[in-house]
């Protein structure tokens, strides 16, 4: 069973709730989304295989361990996740970045895809999907089935806020993967909203509302 990471640090809990406030402004929003995205691939990226390397310093050779290679995918939900590539980026730059369109329809709560783009080798590569919010668990549930489609054997997920509901869904559909979350948040209300939350992450990403 893949584990559940809920984030202690303080910087985070002091970002996450800012990002709450329906006072915060969409650029301090978008930036709080990129530097808590940044605090949490330190943590993500904790189990990254590392190999031996021969280094000469100005004193002597040595041999010091550094990234096997450039393996990692990030794989953000369309819209919101898009918000999380860039502080993730900041940690590991030579990351492929896919993408997964996905929007959930306001009447059933279901995602539909609108898009699928994912680096070619993925089969070879640890893919993180971000999305900040996980609510239903539907929309990340189906983007790591089409991800999986694709050949993908190592995924991870990481959102900013999530309700229990969907941490059970993800946990239920896809058993292996570990989940990595800056918030638990208390439960879904009637419009599949989390609660307390943050409203909905791509409009306040983006000012659409
Ligand atoms: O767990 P779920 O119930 O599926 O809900 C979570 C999804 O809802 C939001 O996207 P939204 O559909 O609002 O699309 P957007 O990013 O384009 O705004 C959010 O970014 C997740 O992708
Ligand atoms: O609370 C929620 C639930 C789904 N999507 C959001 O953006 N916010
Ligand atoms: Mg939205």
């Amino acid at each position: 069973m893949g584990k559940v990471y809920v984030f202690d640090h303080p910087l985070i809990q002091h970002k996450t709730a800012m990002i709450r406030d329906k006072d915060t402004s969409v650029k301090d929003f978008r930036d709080l989304v990129k530097e808590i995205s940044m605090l949490m691939a330190y943590e993500v990226t904790r189990n990254l295989p590392l190999m031996d390397v021969e280094i000469e310093t100005p004193i002597c050779k040595t041999v010091m361990k550094m990234l096997q290679g450039e393996d990692i995918a990030i794989v953000p939900i369309l819209r919101a996740g898009l918000g999380m590539v860039d502080g993730m980026l900041a940690l590991v730059p030579n990351a492929k970045v896919g993408h997964i369109g996905l929007y959930r329809d306001p009447e059933t709560h279901l995602p539909v895809e609108y898009y699928c783009k994912l680096p070619s080798d993925i089969e070879n590569r640890q893919v993180i999907v971000v999305d900040p919010m996980l609510a239903t668990g539907g929309s990340a549930s189906a983007a790591i089935n089409f991800i999986k489609e694709k050949g993908a054997k190592k995924v991870s997920f990481m959102c900013l806020i999530a309700a229990p509901e969907g941490i059970e869904v993800l946990q239920k559909d896809h058993p292996e993967v570990d989940i990595y979350i800056a918030a638990k948040d208390s439960h879904l209300n009637d419009h599949a909203y989390i609660v307390p939350g943050l409203g909905d992450a791509g409009d306040r990403l983006y000012g659409t509302k």
